[in-house]
This record gives C-alpha cells, structure tokens and sequence, in this order.
C-alpha cells in the first residue's frame, strides 16, 4: 500500500472558518474523511502545524520512507528558504498545493520557494487540489 502525506502548515487548521470566501467553509479534518473514502486503497496520512520547525521535522521523519507528500505551506511558501531545503533533503517526491490561486491574488504571494523542489504545483482549484495531488502521485 502507497504512503502518502498531506502537511499543512501555518493557520491551515483554520480552514472552513478562515476567510470562507478565499478558503472554502469545509475544514480539512471533514474534507480528509472524504478523501480518505476515495483513496481506500492508500494510505494517507495528515499533519498539520503552524510551527516551521515542525513541518521540517515531520519531512525529515517521513522523507525516506513515504512515496510522495503533498505540501501546502501557507505563508510559509513565501518565505522558507528552511522548508524549501528540507524537500532536497529528502527523497519523497512532493506536490505543492495552494487552494487559492496565488497568482491572482498580492504581489507577494507570487513565488513560492518551494515549489522548484516539488515535482509540480497546483493552485487555484479550492481543495479539489489535493485530490489531484493524491492521484498524481498515486501513478
Ligand atoms: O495560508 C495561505 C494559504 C495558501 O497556501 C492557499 O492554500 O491558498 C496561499 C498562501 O498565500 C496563504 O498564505
């Protein structure tokens, strides 16, 4: 059975509560029960933390083990130049996912520095990304 993390990092566990109206109101723990029913045949894993180092621990922990992690790092993708090094670290390939479109929003929220150190990077189609996320690397 395939291995596969989802890691989300900063006010990510405020999803459904957080700007409903750039996020979505379904929070991730109800939309994970979903995707968890879809992918029956995976096993998925979720972990969430608004801490930099603790994202970088759970990479570390999983990235020589796990066949592919899907990262969404909040704001953290704007500005961890830690995080972007934790992904060459390791050896588990991973999606980046935002669930807003980036590029349609601030200025700074343009570039990202992790998504050089991921095979690609989907934004834009609400939580839906994930789902593709999960496919992709189940391939
Ligand atoms: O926290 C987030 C969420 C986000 O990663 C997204 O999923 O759309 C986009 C980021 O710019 C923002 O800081």
């Amino acid at each position: 059975m395939k291995k596969i993390l989802i890691l989300n990092g900063p006010n990510l566990n405020l999803l459904g509560r957080r700007e409903p109206s750039v996020y979505g109101s379904q929070s991730f723990e109800d939309y994970f029960e979903t995707l968890k029913n879809t992918f029956a045949n995976i096993e998925l894993h979720y972990y969430q933390s608004n801490h930099e180092g603790a994202l970088i621990d759970k990479i570390h922990e999983i990235g020589f083990s796990f066949d592919g992690m899907i990262i969404n790092a909040g704001g953290l993708s704007h500005s961890s130049i830690a995080l972007a090094d934790a992904l060459s670290s390791v050896t588990t390939p991973a999606v980046e996912v935002h669930i807003s479109n980036i590029h349609a929003r601030e200025p700074f929220r343009h570039h990202s520095y992790i998504s050089s150190r991921c095979k690609g990077m989907i934004c834009g189609l609400g939580l839906r990304g994930y789902e593709l996320a999960v496919r992709f690397l189940n391939e």
